[in-house]
């Protein structure tokens, strides 16, 4: 069984929502990224979304590209963020990792390759933001045949797309709780709940809402409408804060504590 399959459902024996960060791999350096990986586990995190850095993130806000300028400075590759995962499951984490990253690495790479390569470093979900529907059948031919969920986005403009893109997804379904870029906000949506239902209605897959998700009242508004809420902005944020005790061996284990706090807050 897939382990994103095997989360929620586990979460939904629970009746818990699914806490699943999102943070740059590679900022500030790859076997950092490990550790805080590892303090995302300890503070709660149910899956995470590894971030490949990209020249050019269309969709992000200026935390996270901040973030990806500073991994790039360290020419962090596709190949380096993958390698994150195998490195993170070797050191006992046990999370489900969907790899997050824009089209343009993964076409490089060679698609066929990509995804043999994904399965052997234990990649069970993929986000490909700059995907649309429409030309995604060869990845998600792909992907069905490696058992590798391709996890797609919709917004509360996808109007009649909403039901073609829900109901055959796999993982979960991204819902985007606002328009325009990543990052922390105050308010979502106008209208955002009946985005949720309508969703909801379109599949029995599981949904999650991301985009500007940064505190605990903002996760239990979401809790009883969605199974997973997705943090990115804001956990970038604090790493970015944190960065100077990050740097430092001798400080390195306050700064992770300190990233365990924000993040333990989160999940309540
Ligand atoms: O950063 P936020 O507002 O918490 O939103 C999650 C988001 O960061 C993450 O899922 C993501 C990072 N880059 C993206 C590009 C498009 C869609 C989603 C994303």
């Amino acid at each position: 069984m897939n382990l994103i399959d095997a989360a929620f459902e586990q979460l939904r024996n629970k009746g818990e929502t699914a806490l699943i960060p999102f943070l740059t791999i590679g900022d500030p350096d790859l076997a950092t990224s490990v550790e805080i990986i590892q303090a995302l586990e300890e503070a709660g995190a149910d899956m995470i979304e590894l971030g490949v850095p990209y020249s050019d993130p269309l969709a992000d806000g200026p935390v996270i590209q901040r973030a990806s300028e500073r991994a790039l400075k360290n020419k962090v590759s596709i190949v380096d963020c993958i390698q994150v995962a195998e490195s993170a499951r070797q050191a006992g984490v046990k999370l489900p990792f969907i790899l997050f990253t824009y089209y343009n690495p993964v076409l490089q790479f060679g698609l066929k390759p990509f995804f043999a390569h994904i399965v052997e470093k234990g990649i069970s979900g993929l986000i490909i933001p700059d995907l649309p529907i429409e030309e995604d059948a060869e990845v998600r031919q792909l992907a069905e045949s490696a058992d590798i969920h391709l996890i797609p986005l919709v917004a509360p403009t996808s109007n009649d797309r909403v039901t073609r893109i829900a109901s055959n997804a796999r993982g979960f379904v991204y819902c985007v709780s606002s328009l325009g870029v990543t990052g922390v906000r105050t308010d979502f949506h106008q209208g955002i709940e009946d985005f949720l239902s309508t969703v909801r209605k379109a599949t029995n897959t599981p949904i999650a809402v991301g985009f500007g998700i940064s505190s605990r009242e903002h996760v239990e508004r979401f809790a009883g409408q969605c199974d997973g809420v997705i943090v990115g902005s804001a956990i970038v944020r604090k790493i970015e804060e944190v960065l100077p005790l990050l740097l430092s061996e001798s400080t390195k284990p306050e700064g992770l504590a300190q990233i365990r706090t924000f993040v333990s807050g989160l999940k309540g």
